[in-house]
């Protein structure tokens, strides 16, 4: 399918290729999480709102004991500019001597995640693991340590699973690129 009310748009990955992205990120997390778990059930952290394709995808293939949670913060709104983040639901999970998963749709800039980890660590947490589905090729001001990443993308602005544009195409069946932004 191709979303045309987005505007003109690139297909750069297709379903079969996304969903098989989530996949190798899962085995790895369950390798990297499985043996802790045991002792105390990992917290994932879904990072509302674009990242609950990713979550709901990838949660059947982590193979050890878990809690979800979600937390929401956003800075892009309607825009395709990043701005100030705003906070929206905080995790109602203890974090204190947690594992933490926080898993993104995707590492733009990079703030959104610095903010995550460091109010995670902020809360205690013992170790915080992240995962994003898709990295954007592109220089940071700061540098943002990730451990899992599904995907890479141009630096361009993309929408589908999960992703949104203006608020729309998180339903797209594979992830595009705006051909104009
Ligand atoms: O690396 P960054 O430049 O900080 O951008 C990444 C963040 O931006 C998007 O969220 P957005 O603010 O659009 O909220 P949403 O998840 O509700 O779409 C995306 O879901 C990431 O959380
Ligand atoms: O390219 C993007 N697409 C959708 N949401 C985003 N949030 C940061 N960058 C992006």
């Amino acid at each position: 399918m191709h979303p045309s009310h987005l505007g003109p748009a690139e297909p750069l990955y297709g379903a079969a290729e996304v969903e098989a992205a989530i996949q190798r990120m899962a085995v790895a997390i369950t390798r990297d999480l499985e043996a802790g778990a045991l002792h105390r059930p990992v917290v994932v952290l879904c990072v509302l709102s674009g990242a609950v394709v990713v979550v709901g995808q990838i949660l059947p293939h982590l193979h050890f004991p878990l809690y979800l949670d979600c937390v929401q913060l956003s800075r892009y709104g309607a825009e395709t500019r990043g701005g100030d983040l705003v906070w929206g639901l905080q995790p109602r999970a203890d974090l204190r001597d947690a594992t933490v998963l926080l898993i993104d749709d995707i590492l733009d800039e990079g703030l959104t995640l610095l903010a995550l980890q460091e109010f995670c660590r902020d809360a205690g947490a013992a170790k915080v693991c992240s995962a994003v589905m898709v990295r954007k090729r592109r220089p940071r001001e700061r540098e943002v340590e990730v451990d899992y990443v599904g995907l890479e993308v141009p630096d361009r602005f993309v929408f589908g699973y999960g992703l949104d544009a203006r608020g729309l195409g998180r339903n797209a069946p594979g992830i595009f690129a705006l051909t104009e932004d």
